[in-house]
C-alpha cells in the first residue's frame, strides 16, 4: 500500500508521528509538505495530495492540519476526492466500509497522538463493502458530475 500525506502547520508535528508509525509498518508514505511548523495555507498541501489520489498514484491520502476540517473542505472540492474527517476509530472504520473515504483527515488539535495512529490503522486497513454503499457512492459521483464544471 502507497499512502501519501500532508498537512499544513498545524498538522506539521502530528503528520510526522503518523509518517514514523507507517513506515515502521513496512507501508510506504510519500510526504507532500508542509516541512515545519511555519505559518502556511492549508489548501495548498490538500490539493498536492488529493492530485495524487484521484490519479491513483497513491491508493489512500492523509491530511492534517489544526482541525481537520479546512484542509479536508479544500481536498473535497477536487473531483473524485471523499475526504472524511475523523475523531474517533468508528467513523474511521465507517468511512471506508460505507462511504469509501479515500482521504483521511485529522486535526492535531483535536486529537491526541495515540488516538490519532488507531485511526490511521483503522481507515487503512479497512475495505470498502459494496452493495447498496456503492449505490450512494455513485450517487455522490452524479452530483460532482452536475455541480463540479
Ligand atoms: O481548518 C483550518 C486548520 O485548522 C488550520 O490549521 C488553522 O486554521 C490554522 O490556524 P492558525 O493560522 O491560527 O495556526
Amino acid at each position: 500500500m502507497r499512502i501519501a500525506i500532508g498537512s499544513d502547520h498545524g498538522g506539521f508535528n502530528l503528520k510526522n508521528d503518523i509518517i514514523k508509525h507507517l513506515e515502521a509498518k513496512g507501508i510506504e508514505v510519500k510526504d507532500f509538505g508542509t516541512d515545519s511548523t511555519e505559518s502556511c495555507d492549508y489548501p495548498e498541501f490538500a490539493e498536492k495530495v488529493a492530485k495524487e489520489v484521484v490519479a491513483k498514484n497513491f491508493e489512500l491520502g492523509i491530511l492534517i492540519c489544526g482541525t481537520g476540517i479546512g484542509i479536508g473542505i479544500a481536498a473535497n472540492k477536487v473531483p473524485g476526492v471523499r475526504a472524511a474527517l475523523c475523531s474517533d476509530t468508528f467513523s474511521a472504520h465507517a468511512c471506508r466500509e460505507h462511504n469509501n473515504a479515500n482521504i483521511l483527515t485529522m486535526g492535531e488539535r483535536v486529537v491526541g497522538k495515540g488516538l490519532a495512529l488507531d485511526i490511521v490503522d483503522t481507515f487503512i486497513s479497512t475495505n470498502f463493502e459494496g452493495g447498496r454503499h456503492e449505490r450512494r457512492v455513485n450517487q455522490i459521483s452524479e452530483l460532482e458530475n452536475k455541480y463540479c464544471k
